[in-house]
């Protein structure tokens, strides 16, 4: 459990980044940070790996407050995605997933093992564990970016627009890629994105973020669609254009669901349990 407890931030040319902001960030789900450009989402999720400290207020993991920890080990134990892979383009993909563990001090071999166990995990060739990071796609990248997270066996992996540089195709493939991971591994994951789309999909936990850091609503997607709290997380999830309404029309004997334009977004599961199971 990650607890933000009136937290601000304050940069030294006096931007006011993240206003008082209070959170229980629960263990073993993914809750999505969203947002728009600016609000506070990247500072907020660096001040849980002291990449940024606050100004005021106390970040705890667990029962630890973060500030009395050095900030060097704590950065070990916990994962870090980043939007540009970062990977080290003078290191082979093997080398990049096992560096941390290797500076925790685990072996080579143990640690070069475990890396090419991890590429499995992502769902990259094996193949790829002697390639440089130049030599991959975008995606590809990306998913030594997820392994090279995942390395350490942290319990917390932060994760900040990971799949915003890739085409939607990569990128949906991704997102899927991680609920597989994370329905298998079950790691606090902390998202941020600009995306609803994304944070719907990924989050067990959505939360919504106005400028300064300021959460709009909170809550399951379930939720927040249902009843989004005011305009802004309205107009936010799109709510108010109609774009969430699902219509339902008959096709024959069955029901499908239409979306705001009229295109077909799926058929009723106890229908489709009828029409297409019981054959
Ligand atoms: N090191 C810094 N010094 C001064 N201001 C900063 C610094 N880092 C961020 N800011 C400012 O703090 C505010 C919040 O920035 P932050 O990067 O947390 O937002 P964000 O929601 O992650 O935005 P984006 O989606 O564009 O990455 C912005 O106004 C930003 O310009």
């Amino acid at each position: 459990m990650i607890t933000f407890e009136n937290v601000s931030k304050t940069f030294s040319d006096g931007t006011r980044a993240v206003e008082d902001f209070s959170l229980v960030i629960p263990s073993r789900t993914t809750t999505v940070i969203v947002g728009s450009s600016g609000c506070g989402k990247t500072t907020i999720m660096r001040m849980i790996n002291r990449m940024v400290n606050p100004t005021t207020g106390s970040i705890h993991i667990d029962d630890d407050d973060i500030a009395k920890l050095d900030p060097v080990a704590l950065r070990r134990r916990i994962g870090y995605v980043m939007q540009n892979s970062g990977l080290l383009p003078h290191r082979t993909v093997l080398d990049n997933v096992a560096t941390v563990p290797m500076l925790s001090g685990t072996p080579k071999k143990e640690a070069r093992a475990a890396a090419l166990d991890l590429l499995d995990t992502v769902g990259l060739d094996r193949a790829m564990a002697s390639k440089y990071p130049s030599q991959l796609s975008g995606g590809q990248q990306q998913r030594v970016g997820v392994a090279r997270g995942l390395a350490a066996d942290p319990n917390i992996l932060l994760m900040d627009e990971p799949f915003g540089a890739v085409d939607p195709l990569v990128r949906t493939e991704l997102q899927h890629e991680l609920r597989r991971i994370q329905n298998k591994l079950a790691k606090t994951i902390v998202f941020v994105t600009h995306d609803i789309e994304e944070a719907f999909l990924l989050g067990d936990e959505v939360v919504i973020l106005r400028k300064g850091g300021h959460i709009a609503q909170r809550g399951t997607p379930a939720e927040i669609l249902a009843n989004p709290v005011d305009d802004f997380v309205a107009s936010f999830v799109g709510a108010d254009r109609g774009k969430r309404l699902l219509n339902i029309q008959q096709v024959g004997s069955r029901r499908v669901l239409v979306d705001e334009n009229g295109a077909v977004a799926g058929v009723l599961a106890e229908e489709a349990a009828d029409g297409l199971g019981h054959r």
